[in-house]
Protein backbone atom coordinates (compact mmCIF):
# COMPACT_ATOMS: atom_id res chain seq x y z
CA UNK A 1 0.00 0.00 0.00
CA UNK A 2 1.25 3.52 -0.69
CA UNK A 3 -0.03 6.61 1.69
CA UNK A 4 0.45 9.95 1.13
CA UNK A 5 -0.21 12.44 3.42
CA UNK A 6 -0.36 16.32 3.12
CA UNK A 7 0.26 18.44 6.02
CA UNK A 8 1.87 21.93 6.41
CA UNK A 9 3.20 20.34 9.74
CA UNK A 10 4.79 17.38 8.26
CA UNK A 11 7.36 16.73 11.33
CA UNK A 12 3.52 16.09 13.36
CA UNK A 13 3.71 12.93 11.25
CA UNK A 14 7.21 11.61 12.28
CA UNK A 15 5.87 8.95 15.12
CA UNK A 16 5.04 7.14 11.73
CA UNK A 17 8.26 6.73 11.93
CA UNK A 18 8.67 4.37 15.24
CA UNK A 19 7.37 1.19 16.17
CA UNK A 20 5.19 -0.72 14.39
CA UNK A 21 4.57 1.35 11.33
CA UNK A 22 8.09 2.44 11.13
CA UNK A 23 9.05 -0.94 10.84
CA UNK A 24 6.48 -1.93 8.30
CA UNK A 25 7.65 1.08 5.80
CA UNK A 26 11.39 0.49 6.13
CA UNK A 27 10.26 -4.09 5.10
CA UNK A 28 8.32 -2.09 2.74
CA UNK A 29 5.21 -3.26 3.05
CA UNK A 30 4.20 0.51 3.61
CA UNK A 31 5.25 3.16 1.19
CA UNK A 32 4.36 6.24 3.13
CA UNK A 33 4.98 9.51 2.08
CA UNK A 34 4.34 13.04 3.70
CA UNK A 35 4.38 16.08 1.40
CA UNK A 36 4.52 19.88 3.23
CA UNK A 37 1.55 21.73 1.65
CA UNK A 38 3.81 24.77 1.49
CA UNK A 39 6.19 23.59 -1.03
CA UNK A 40 2.47 23.90 -3.32
CA UNK A 41 2.72 27.65 -2.63
CA UNK A 42 4.28 30.53 -5.27
CA UNK A 43 4.32 32.97 -3.15
CA UNK A 44 7.37 34.43 -1.26
CA UNK A 45 5.67 34.25 2.13
CA UNK A 46 4.52 30.47 1.10
CA UNK A 47 0.96 31.48 2.31
CA UNK A 48 -1.31 28.59 2.69
CA UNK A 49 -5.02 30.61 3.97
CA UNK A 50 -6.63 33.58 3.98
CA UNK A 51 -9.60 35.59 5.24
CA UNK A 52 -13.15 33.61 5.29
CA UNK A 53 -15.90 35.08 2.95
CA UNK A 54 -19.18 35.77 4.47
CA UNK A 55 -17.28 36.75 7.62
CA UNK A 56 -16.25 34.98 10.92
CA UNK A 57 -13.47 34.02 13.21
CA UNK A 58 -10.22 32.12 11.58
CA UNK A 59 -8.83 31.45 8.43
CA UNK A 60 -9.89 29.25 5.90
CA UNK A 61 -6.97 26.97 3.36
CA UNK A 62 -6.67 28.20 -0.15
CA UNK A 63 -7.91 26.32 -2.48
CA UNK A 64 -4.80 26.27 -5.42
CA UNK A 65 -2.02 25.22 -2.94
CA UNK A 66 -4.14 21.92 -2.37
CA UNK A 67 -5.21 21.14 -5.85
CA UNK A 68 -1.38 21.70 -6.92
CA UNK A 69 -0.37 19.36 -3.84
CA UNK A 70 -3.54 17.01 -4.30
CA UNK A 71 -2.73 16.93 -8.26
CA UNK A 72 0.96 16.09 -7.75
CA UNK A 73 0.48 13.12 -5.48
CA UNK A 74 -2.79 11.88 -7.74
CA UNK A 75 -0.08 12.10 -10.72
CA UNK A 76 2.66 10.46 -8.78
CA UNK A 77 1.14 7.33 -7.35
CA UNK A 78 -0.82 6.99 -10.57
CA UNK A 79 2.23 6.61 -12.24
CA UNK A 80 2.94 4.01 -9.73
CA UNK A 81 -0.03 2.17 -9.94
CA UNK A 82 -0.14 2.42 -13.94
CA UNK A 83 3.43 0.44 -13.32
CA UNK A 84 2.00 -2.06 -11.43
CA UNK A 85 -1.43 -2.49 -13.26
CA UNK A 86 0.35 -2.29 -16.38
CA UNK A 87 2.04 -5.48 -15.18
CA UNK A 88 5.56 -4.74 -17.17
CA UNK A 89 6.98 -3.89 -20.45
CA UNK A 90 3.94 -4.31 -23.51
CA UNK A 91 1.16 -5.46 -21.60
CA UNK A 92 -1.88 -2.85 -22.01
CA UNK A 93 -1.68 -0.30 -18.58
CA UNK A 94 -4.94 -0.87 -16.83
CA UNK A 95 -6.43 2.26 -15.96
CA UNK A 96 -5.52 2.79 -11.89
CA UNK A 97 -8.60 3.27 -9.72
CA UNK A 98 -8.36 6.32 -8.53
CA UNK A 99 -7.04 7.03 -4.69
CA UNK A 100 -9.57 7.17 -1.64
CA UNK A 101 -8.78 11.00 -0.62
CA UNK A 102 -9.22 10.84 3.08
CA UNK A 103 -10.65 14.20 4.71
CA UNK A 104 -10.03 14.30 8.31
CA UNK A 105 -13.18 16.77 9.69
CA UNK A 106 -15.48 16.83 12.46
CA UNK A 107 -18.44 16.99 9.68
CA UNK A 108 -17.02 13.48 8.46
CA UNK A 109 -18.55 10.07 8.54
CA UNK A 110 -17.26 8.29 11.88
CA UNK A 111 -13.96 6.50 11.20
CA UNK A 112 -13.77 2.87 13.05
CA UNK A 113 -12.42 -0.71 12.60
CA UNK A 114 -14.88 -2.02 10.20
CA UNK A 115 -13.48 1.46 8.28
CA UNK A 116 -9.90 -0.03 9.23
CA UNK A 117 -10.36 -3.42 7.35
CA UNK A 118 -12.19 -1.42 4.15
CA UNK A 119 -9.45 0.96 3.58
CA UNK A 120 -6.71 -1.41 4.27
CA UNK A 121 -7.79 -2.89 1.26
CA UNK A 122 -7.01 -0.22 -1.05
CA UNK A 123 -3.86 -0.22 -2.98
CA UNK A 124 -3.14 3.90 -1.95
CA UNK A 125 -4.73 6.23 0.24
CA UNK A 126 -3.94 9.99 0.25
CA UNK A 127 -4.94 12.06 3.79
CA UNK A 128 -5.05 15.77 3.27
CA UNK A 129 -4.25 17.49 6.61
CA UNK A 130 -6.95 20.34 7.26
CA UNK A 131 -6.02 23.19 9.53
CA UNK A 132 -7.50 26.57 10.47
CA UNK A 133 -10.97 26.80 9.89
CA UNK A 134 -10.61 24.20 7.24
CA UNK A 135 -10.29 23.90 3.80
CA UNK A 136 -11.79 25.87 0.89
CA UNK A 137 -14.94 23.64 -0.05
CA UNK A 138 -14.07 24.23 -3.71
CA UNK A 139 -10.76 21.82 -3.29
CA UNK A 140 -13.52 19.26 -2.28
CA UNK A 141 -15.71 19.59 -5.20
CA UNK A 142 -12.45 19.26 -7.10
CA UNK A 143 -11.04 16.51 -6.12
CA UNK A 144 -13.81 14.53 -6.90
CA UNK A 145 -12.56 14.72 -10.29
CA UNK A 146 -8.86 12.74 -9.09
CA UNK A 147 -10.15 10.73 -5.92
CA UNK A 148 -12.44 9.12 -3.89
CA UNK A 149 -13.28 11.95 -1.68
CA UNK A 150 -14.18 10.54 2.43
CA UNK A 151 -14.51 12.92 4.91
CA UNK A 152 -13.41 11.01 8.07
CA UNK A 153 -14.05 11.93 11.46
CA UNK A 154 -12.41 10.41 15.00
CA UNK A 155 -15.10 11.16 16.89
CA UNK A 156 -17.53 14.11 18.40
CA UNK A 157 -14.55 16.62 19.69
CA UNK A 158 -12.89 19.27 18.20
CA UNK A 159 -9.36 19.17 17.15
CA UNK A 160 -7.02 21.74 15.94
CA UNK A 161 -6.33 19.53 12.84
CA UNK A 162 -6.30 16.99 10.89
CA UNK A 163 -2.58 15.70 12.19
CA UNK A 164 -3.97 13.39 14.90
CA UNK A 165 -6.28 12.08 13.42
CA UNK A 166 -4.07 10.55 10.26
CA UNK A 167 -1.86 9.67 13.15
CA UNK A 168 -4.39 7.58 14.78
CA UNK A 169 -5.88 6.30 11.02
CA UNK A 170 -2.49 5.08 9.73
CA UNK A 171 -2.12 3.09 12.55
CA UNK A 172 -5.52 1.31 12.90
CA UNK A 173 -5.01 0.97 8.60
CA UNK A 174 -1.29 -0.09 8.43
CA UNK A 175 -1.31 -2.84 11.82
CA UNK A 176 -4.18 -4.56 9.38
CA UNK A 177 -2.05 -4.85 6.21
CA UNK A 178 -0.26 -8.29 5.52
CA UNK A 179 2.89 -8.66 7.26
CA UNK A 180 2.70 -5.91 9.54
CA UNK A 181 1.65 -7.37 12.62
CA UNK A 182 4.01 -10.49 13.88
CA UNK A 183 0.67 -12.93 14.99
CA UNK A 184 -2.24 -11.90 12.81
CA UNK A 185 -3.93 -14.27 15.24
CA UNK A 186 -3.41 -11.12 17.52
CA UNK A 187 -5.16 -9.17 15.40
CA UNK A 188 -8.90 -11.68 16.16
CA UNK A 189 -9.37 -10.96 19.13
CA UNK A 190 -9.18 -7.37 19.69
CA UNK A 191 -11.98 -4.69 20.66
CA UNK A 192 -14.27 -4.33 18.00
CA UNK A 193 -12.43 -6.50 15.87
CA UNK A 194 -15.84 -9.18 16.36
CA UNK A 195 -17.92 -5.56 17.41
CA UNK A 196 -17.70 -6.42 20.93
CA UNK A 197 -14.92 -5.02 23.69
CA UNK A 198 -12.06 -6.86 24.21
CA UNK A 199 -11.91 -9.79 27.24
CA UNK A 200 -9.31 -8.36 30.68
CA UNK A 201 -6.29 -9.73 30.65
CA UNK A 202 -3.95 -11.05 33.45
CA UNK A 203 0.01 -12.41 33.50
CA UNK A 204 2.60 -13.20 36.28
CA UNK A 205 2.07 -12.99 39.14
CA UNK A 206 -1.22 -14.87 40.08
CA UNK A 207 -1.20 -12.88 42.90
CA UNK A 208 -0.79 -9.73 43.25
CA UNK A 209 -1.28 -7.24 45.73
CA UNK A 210 -4.32 -9.37 47.66
CA UNK A 211 -5.66 -9.15 44.17
CA UNK A 212 -6.03 -12.76 42.60
CA UNK A 213 -6.08 -13.84 38.40
CA UNK A 214 -9.76 -15.10 38.10
CA UNK A 215 -9.22 -19.17 39.15
CA UNK A 216 -10.27 -20.28 35.33
CA UNK A 217 -7.42 -18.43 34.03
CA UNK A 218 -5.15 -20.95 35.73
CA UNK A 219 -7.62 -24.15 35.24
CA UNK A 220 -6.10 -25.07 31.62
CA UNK A 221 -9.78 -26.18 30.80
CA UNK A 222 -9.75 -24.01 27.61
CA UNK A 223 -13.11 -24.20 27.14
CA UNK A 224 -14.15 -22.85 30.18
CA UNK A 225 -11.55 -20.02 29.38
CA UNK A 226 -12.90 -19.05 26.13
CA UNK A 227 -16.61 -18.96 27.51
CA UNK A 228 -15.26 -16.71 30.48
CA UNK A 229 -13.93 -14.80 27.71
CA UNK A 230 -16.91 -14.49 25.77
CA UNK A 231 -18.93 -13.60 28.88
CA UNK A 232 -16.70 -10.95 29.79
CA UNK A 233 -16.42 -9.43 26.25
CA UNK A 234 -20.25 -8.92 26.66
CA UNK A 235 -20.72 -8.07 30.20
CA UNK A 236 -18.20 -5.26 29.34
CA UNK A 237 -19.53 -4.49 26.19
CA UNK A 238 -23.45 -4.44 28.28
CA UNK A 239 -21.69 -2.13 30.70
CA UNK A 240 -19.42 0.21 29.18
CA UNK A 241 -21.00 0.30 25.35
CA UNK A 242 -24.78 -0.36 25.05
CA UNK A 243 -24.84 0.68 21.63
CA UNK A 244 -22.38 -2.25 20.47
CA UNK A 245 -24.27 -4.41 22.22
CA UNK A 246 -27.76 -3.46 20.06
CA UNK A 247 -26.08 -5.47 17.13
CA UNK A 248 -25.74 -8.03 19.15
CA UNK A 249 -29.07 -8.23 20.61
CA UNK A 250 -30.07 -7.97 17.02
CA UNK A 251 -28.77 -11.42 15.78
CA UNK A 252 -25.34 -12.30 17.59
CA UNK A 253 -26.45 -12.79 20.97
CA UNK A 254 -28.47 -15.84 22.12
CA UNK A 255 -31.38 -14.39 24.68
CA UNK A 256 -30.17 -16.94 27.16
CA UNK A 257 -26.46 -15.17 27.41
CA UNK A 258 -28.51 -11.96 28.17
CA UNK A 259 -29.97 -13.32 31.56
CA UNK A 260 -26.68 -11.99 32.97
CA UNK A 261 -26.89 -8.37 32.55
N1 LIG B 1 -11.70 18.60 14.74
C1 LIG B 1 -10.95 18.43 13.59
C2 LIG B 1 -10.32 19.54 12.99
C3 LIG B 1 -9.54 19.35 11.82
C4 LIG B 1 -9.42 18.08 11.28
C5 LIG B 1 -10.03 16.99 11.87
C6 LIG B 1 -10.80 17.15 13.02
C7 LIG B 1 -11.46 15.97 13.63
C8 LIG B 1 -11.40 14.68 13.16
N2 LIG B 1 -12.13 13.92 14.01
C9 LIG B 1 -12.62 14.71 14.96
O1 LIG B 1 -12.21 15.99 14.73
Amino acid sequence: MRIDVVSIFPEYLAPLELSLIGKARQDGLLDLRVHDLRDFTTDKHRSVDDTPYGGGAGMVMKPEPWAQALAAVAAAASVAGAGEAAGGAGAMAAEPAKPVLIVPSPAGERFNQALAHELAEEDRLVFACGRYEGIDERVIEWAEEHFTVRPMSLGDYVLNGGEVAVLAMVEAIGRLLPGVVGNPDSLVEESHSDGLLEYPVYTKPASWRDRDVPAVLLSGNHGKIAQWRRHEQYRRTAERRPDLLEAFDAGKLPRADRTAF
